[in-house]
């Protein structure tokens, strides 16, 4: 199927990078949030990223204008009417992510692809809630957008090889790579990386070593292009503890059990960087 018409649901950090890249590759992109502050905040980064994009000469002005001209911003998820493929990346909660589904579900035509940028929920029970689980499928980006190779694309039960390939062809069309991997909790990429973002965490909470020296261990002994608490902030805490809730209740295996000190921090408001605080302080 041709997709051309796309609407992404949430303008945070992930939802603005995959409606940049989005443009990039020629589509035409609503970018939706739920009040005009988020969409506007979300379009900011867009314009900030290309406009580095033309001053280190990889893009020219016009290049950046017809990219930015090809993106809508929308706090009506009605618009969705006429799109092809969705894709929803509001926070990582399932009563959430569920209630959009519902509702793109109802607004986008029969042909159009739900596609959800979950970093670890089932897309299985996602989709369960849709008339359409064959279409519904998992493309889970990484962060920061522009510059990560990597998609991880995510079948549900009823996910038909008609919407994988569909989605297989929208990721390269975005210069990406696409890696299939089944609907299991934190898929891959989560079931590995954040155990071990985690563990980060405890050595900080059983006083082992301070931010920074964790950090250094990680980065100068395992050439890690960045520590796991500064990649913990640049996530966002509240982001790692829906995570590893999801790992701690779908494997069901304690050695998932989220930090207390990731709770706390996440409970004071302290999200990392994106709110200004987390193992760092960010101005
Ligand atoms: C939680 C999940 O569900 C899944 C996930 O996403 S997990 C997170 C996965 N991501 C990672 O692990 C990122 C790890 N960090 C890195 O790879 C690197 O630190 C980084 C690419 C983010 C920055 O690289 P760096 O060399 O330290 O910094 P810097 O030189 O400023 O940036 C490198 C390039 O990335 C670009 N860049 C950096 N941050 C960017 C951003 N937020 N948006 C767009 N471009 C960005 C820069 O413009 C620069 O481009 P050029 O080299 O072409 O000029
Ligand atoms: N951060 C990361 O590194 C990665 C995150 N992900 C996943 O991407 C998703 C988004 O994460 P991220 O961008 O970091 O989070 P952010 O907190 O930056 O952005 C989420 C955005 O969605 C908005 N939102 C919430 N509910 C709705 C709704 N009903 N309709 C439209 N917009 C809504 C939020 O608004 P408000 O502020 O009001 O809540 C916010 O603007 C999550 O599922 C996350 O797990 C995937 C890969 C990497």
């Amino acid at each position: 199927m041709t997709i051309e018409r796309v609407i992404v649901v949430g303008a945070g950090q992930m939802g603005s990078g995959i409606a940049q890249v989005a443009a990039g590759a020629g589509l035409h992109v609503i970018l939706n949030d739920i009040k005009p502050e988020f969409v506007e905040k979300g379009f900011t980064a867009i314009k900030k990223n290309l406009s580095r994009d033309v001053e280190k000469g990889r893009k020219s002005k016009e290049q950046m204008d017809e990219i930015i001209s090809r993106i809508t911003l929308s706090t009506d998820l009605t618009n969705a009417r006429d799109v092809d493929f969705a894709l929803e990346a509001v926070i990582e909660n399932i009563e959430m992510k569920s209630d959009v589904f519902r509702k793109l579900d109802e607004i986008t035509p029969p042909h159009a692809i739900l596609a959800s940028n979950t970093s670890s929920l089932p897309i299985t029970e996602i989709a369960a809630v849709t008339k359409r689980p064959d279409k519904v499928i998992g493309m889970h980006f990484m962060n920061p957008v522009p510059v990560m190779q990597l998609i991880e694309v995510i079948r549900g039960l009823a996910t038909t090889a008609e919407t994988y390939k569909a989605v297989e062809d929208l990721s390269k069309r975005m210069g990406k790579t696409p890696v299939e991997v089944n609907d299991f909790p934190g898929f891959v990429s989560n079931r590995v990386l954040m155990p071990m973002i985690n563990e980060a965490i405890y050595c900080i909470y059983e006083g082992v070593a301070a931010p920074e020296a964790v950090d250094e261990v990680m980065k100068l002994g395992m050439n890690h292009p960045m520590g796991p608490l500064t990649l913990a902030d640049f996530i966002g805490l509240d982001t790692c503890l829906y995570i590893m809730e999801v790992l701690h209740d779908g494997l069901g295996d304690s050695k998932y059990r989220p930090c207390p000190l990731l709770r706390k921090y996440v409970k004071a408001g302290w999200l990392g960087r994106k709110s200004g605080r987390g193992f760092y302080i960010y101005e």
